[in-house]
């Protein structure tokens, strides 16, 4: 039998098994021996014991692998920002663009409170994001708006969520599933989520073959991509780097850059020019400090 490990407590394993129900399971000791552990989202072969347990017999091969949270399988990271209270920052959410692609995720945009921002505002951050061909979606989860197309977005796939704090992360998560009545507004989950608490992860059911890591994932400290490799994960720059006079082209001050030269077109925004250089140029002083 086959199930996905959605919890995982004091030695047990919480599975969602093929007949659609949770067993708590063991995992075999052979697991210690190899030095493997099982990680919440794996799909894992089990053998049923009574109605309700089980032993964990194998781990099948991962897709991806988190370790903040530590899960495993995510297909894709919702890079959630509010358009304003808190203000967008574009630099963050586009440094996390490029930390989810890092680790083989697909990156989906979500701008929330929409029902205090202006319809300029969404059609300039629309017009910003259009040309990477990630999905972008707007939604408001005090007025409910969009919800149905984030819904779907989350059918069968595992979805960390990620973006800074404040922006409405676990009240989109109550919107979607509000049986889960996750503490919103900050101030009392972060004192739960003291120093010491350790935090576990699991995996909420938001709809049929829909889950979604009830902790949230990435940051900008997570981001070790090398200077020069920062550009292989802007995919709306790739028309234009073709005809960069050189390959290995970093778009910074080079001439003739053919992306420089599409930003001053008005064929791509500058401010997706403007944070990418500011992110390479970072990278390459931090590089320079580390010799
Ligand atoms: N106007 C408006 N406010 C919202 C909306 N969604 C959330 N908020 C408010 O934004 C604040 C933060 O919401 P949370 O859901 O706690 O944000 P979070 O991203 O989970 O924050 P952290 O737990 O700190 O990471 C709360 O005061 C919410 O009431 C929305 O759709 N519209
Ligand atoms: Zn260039």
């Amino acid at each position: 039998m086959q199930g996905r490990v959605i919890r995982a407590r004091g030695g047990f394993f919480d599975v969602y098994t093929t007949e659609e129900i949770e067993r708590r399971c063991r995992a075999r000791g052979i697991f210690k021996k190899r030095g493997q552990t099982v990680l919440v989202g794996d799909l894992v072969q089990l053998v049923p014991m009574g109605e309700t347990e089980g032993v964990i017999e194998e781990i099948l091969p991962r897709s991806t692998e988190l370790l903040r949270p530590p899960v495993a399988n995510i297909t894709q990271a919702f890079v959630i920002f509010s358009i304003v209270e808190p203000l967008i920052q574009t630099y963050l959410l586009d440094g996390l663009l490029v930390a989810v692609q890092q680790a083989g995720i697909r990156p989906v945009i979500v701008f929330t409170k929409c029902d205090i921002a202006t319809d300029q505002d969404k059609e300039d951050l629309f017009n910003q994001y259009r040309l990477t061909g990630f999905p972008i979606f707007f939604v408001s989860s005090r007025k409910e708006i969009g919800l149905e197309d984030v819904k779907e977005a989350l059918t069968g796939e595992i979805t960390v969520l990620a973006g800074p704090s404040g922006v409405g992360k676990s009240s989109l998560l109550n919107a979607l599933a509000p049986h889960f009545s996750l503490e919103t507004g900050g101030i009392s989950e972060k004192m739960g989520r003291g120093r010491h608490t350790t935090r576990h992860v699991s995996l909420l059911s938001v709809g049929e073959n829909a889950w979604v890591a009830d902790t949230p994932g990435f940051s900008q400290l997570s981001l070790s991509v090398a200077s020069q490799d920062v550009r292989l994960y802007y995919p709306d720059f790739f028309p234009f780097a073709q005809n960069c006079p050189y390959r290995g082209c970093l778009h910074l001050q080079e001439e003739n850059c053919a992306v420089q030269a599409a930003v001053e077109r008005g064929d791509l925004p500058a401010e997706r020019l403007t944070n990418y250089q500011t992110l390479v140029n970072n990278k390459i002083e931090q590089e320079g400090r580390q010799y």
